[in-house]
């Protein structure tokens, strides 16, 4: 049988194009789709019409998804949750910003609700391999340094793929990172997560792209992964709307955890 979803944050930019990717599956229905700005409206997609509303708990229960689908914003993501787990939907969260307090209260609604939740900073496949890769090369060298560049409407900064990245590559290693004395002084030189400097750019013309600089006695290492379209999140999308399908009480942090890495 296939997968009910239902999409919060349906009229943005990502909410748009898991819509589309998940009509398109035929293993997948779209049942639902909610966003702050819909007014109650039938929208269509695929040629099929949703209800699109911005009351989510009708929405839920009208629909009754197995699993919701969220990219929308880090402050709606806490009552998101708690009206999903409420009705027994299982979340995949992609919004970014999410901080570890909020992160601590999605942990323990798998467990108050029985429900399992993914969240994901990340949902595509080269920057999953880019932090993979980040993770192995914190190992043997001493210096770092992330510079993320995003579309100019991105909200949050630094991009939750980058603080991530920051802190495996910083569990990586038995010591921290080199810095330089009296560095904090400069704004220029970036905001420290985890000890790594992280730079944010933040321009129209670019989607999503992310560089991990690794320094040592004459050498540099550059690790770098570019979104050049927002379909490079749906593979993994619909990979973690599967696999999170049917299980209970589970708290998933990352898509590397179902690529088995
Ligand atoms: N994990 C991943 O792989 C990826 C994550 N992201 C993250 O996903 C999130 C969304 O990105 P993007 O689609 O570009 O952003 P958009 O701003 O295009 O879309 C967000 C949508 O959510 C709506 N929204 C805001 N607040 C609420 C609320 N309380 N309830 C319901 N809907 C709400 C917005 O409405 P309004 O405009 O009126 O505020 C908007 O329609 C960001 O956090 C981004 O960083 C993005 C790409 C990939
Ligand atoms: O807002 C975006 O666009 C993206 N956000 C995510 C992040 O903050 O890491 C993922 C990707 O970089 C695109």
């Amino acid at each position: 049988m296939a997968i009910r979803v239902a999409v919060q944050g349906a009229l943005g930019q990502m909410g748009r194009e898991v819509m589309k990717t998940v009509s398109n599956s035929p293993d997948l229905t779209l049942v639902g789709a909610c966003d702050a700005r819909a007014s109650g409206e039938f929208i269509e997609v695929n040629g099929k019409q949703i209800f699109l509303t911005s009351d989510l708990n009708s929405c839920l229960v009208n629909t009754r998804p197995e699993i919701l689908v969220d990219f929308s914003l880090a402050a709606a993501v806490p009552q998101t949750a708690e009206t999903a787990a409420r009705v027994g939907a299982n979340l995949v969260i992609g919004t970014t910003g999410v901080n570890p307090q909020v992160l601590g209260r999605l942990e323990a609604l798998t467990k108050e609700f029985n429900i399992s939740v993914m969240v994901a900073p990340n949902f595509a496949l080269g920057a999953v391999v880019m932090m993979q890769l980040s993770r192995i090369a914190a190992r043997y060298f001493d210096w770092a340094e992330i510079i993320e560049s995003h579309h100019e409407k991105k909200i949050d900064a630094p991009s939750g793929t980058a603080i991530a990245t920051a802190r495996e590559m910083n569990a990586a290693r038995e010591k921290p990172f080199a810095s330089i004395p009296g560095e904090a002084e400069h704004k220029s030189r970036g905001e420290k997560f985890y000890g790594v400097p992280v730079h944010s750019v933040r321009l129209p013309g670019l989607v999503a792209h992310q560089e991990v600089i690794f320094g040592a006695l004459g050498q540099t290492l550059t690790i770098r992964h570019d979104t050049t379209s927002r379909e490079s999140f749906m593979p993994g999308v619909l990979l973690a709307i599967k696999e999170m399908a049917g299980r209970k009480g589970e708290f998933i942090f990352g898509l590397d955890k179902l690529l088995g890495f």
